[in-house]
């Protein structure tokens, strides 16, 4: 059994060459045709295209992404194929919810919005967004949910893109990154979603650049159509708009979803998956390393910029933009 892992999965190593006869870590750019072609199973992450380009002809027959988008995966050509896929659904939704808390937090003390006097539009109720929603409620704030694939399922409390266009002074897009079809979120937040705002809303992506069309959220910030944005997802990562970097209130290189603790979670759930599909047993485990930590303030508001301030890291990408890639593969793994 021959397994590729992407280099930078957290925690992997020691334990999937007790499940594998040969493992060869790789960049998650550097998956090639002829490196996979006598590979039984790729652990990868958001960087490795899988798609018939790289899979046709060889002998893959399980794709584990240590993540849980998973747009990176032609899961048609999977398919077609016979390979089977997993991603780790609900890893990494409280290293998002950290992020979102501290952001929250910065817009009141920094931009002076009164959280409990606005309301929050999330655009995705999945596992991230469900937490944000409970987060919003903690803060005293009104909430409005979009999320048709789960109103078509019947549930309630949804309300459509228009509403939330018209009444958040807030909006903070979680939806999975969807290229066609009747749930497309590709450019979600396009000129005319823009042009639907009364409230000059803050916008917050945290989901996957494309959800957002670049050209209009910068004719957005001109115009003063919105208040500003909190970006952590660009179109075309690495090579990322500078403009728009330049005009954000927060703009970070893809981390919200970076905690140890999240990584931890999805590097078991790929295992997991792993074991399950291979028959293997599952005895390890993983849990993200000790790390020492400052006593924090008592006082929430304190403590949440205490344990993570975005504008760390936003002042990092600020300072090497052309270091994107690297600020993500070195970044110092921060505890929920
Ligand atoms: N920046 C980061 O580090 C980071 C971390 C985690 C997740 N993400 C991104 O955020 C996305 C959401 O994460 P999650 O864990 O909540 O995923 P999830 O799959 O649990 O939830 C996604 C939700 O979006 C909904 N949705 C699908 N199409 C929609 C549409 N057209 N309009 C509105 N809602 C729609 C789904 O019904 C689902 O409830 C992921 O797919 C990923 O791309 C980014
Ligand atoms: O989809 C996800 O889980 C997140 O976007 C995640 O943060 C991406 O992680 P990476 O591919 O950088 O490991």
């Amino acid at each position: 059994m021959k397994v590729i892992v992407d280099n930078k999965i957290p925690y992997i190593q020691g334990i999937i060459e007790q499940l594998a006869d040969e493992v060869i870590y790789l960049p998650g750019k550097a998956f090639t045709p002829e490196i996979v072609k006598d590979a039984d199973a790729l652990l990868t992450r958001t960087r490795t295209q899988c798609n018939r380009q790289l899979l046709e002809g060889s002998r893959v027959k399980f794709i584990g992404t240590a993540t849980i988008g998973f747009d990176h995966i032609d899961t048609e050509y999977c398919k077609e194929a016979g390979i089977t896929w997993s991603n780790c659904p609900g890893c990494n939704a409280g290293a998002v919810e950290q992020y979102i808390h501290a952001v929250l937090q910065l817009l009141q003390r920094e931009k002076g919005i009164d959280l409990q006097h606005s309301c929050l539009g999330i655009v995705g109720v999945g596992h991230v967004g469900s937490r944000i929603d409970r987060l919003a409620k903690h803060l005293n704030m009104r909430v409005l949910h979009n999320d048709p694939p789960r109103a078509d399922q019947g549930e309630e409390d949804f309300c459509s893109l228009q509403q939330i266009a018209e009444e958040c002074d807030i909006i903070s897009f979680h939806t999975p990154l969807i290229k066609e079809g009747i749930y497309k979120t590709f450019h979600l937040a396009d000129n005319d979603f823009f042009r639907q705002l009364k409230k000059r809303p803050y916008i917050i992506n945290t989901s996957r650049g494309e959800v957002i069309d670049t050209q209009a959220i910068l004719t957005a910030l001109n115009e003063r159509t919105i208040s500003g944005a909190v970006i952590d997802v660009w179109e075309n990562e690495p090579d990322i708009n500078r403009e728009l970097l330049d005009k954000v209130f927060i703009g970070t290189p893809h981390i919200a979803g970076y905690s140890a603790d999240g990584k931890a979670n999805a590097t078991r759930m790929v295992l997991e998956a792993y074991c399950r599909f291979f028959g293997k047993e599952m005895n390890f485990k993983i849990a993200p390393t000790e790390t020492p930590h400052d006593a924090y303030d008592p006082n929430e508001e304190i403590r949440i910029l205490q344990q993570y301030n975005p504008h760390r890291d936003c002042e990092a990408l600020r300072a090497h933009p052309e270091r994107f890639e690297q600020l993500r593969g070195d970044y110092p793994l921060r505890r929920e």
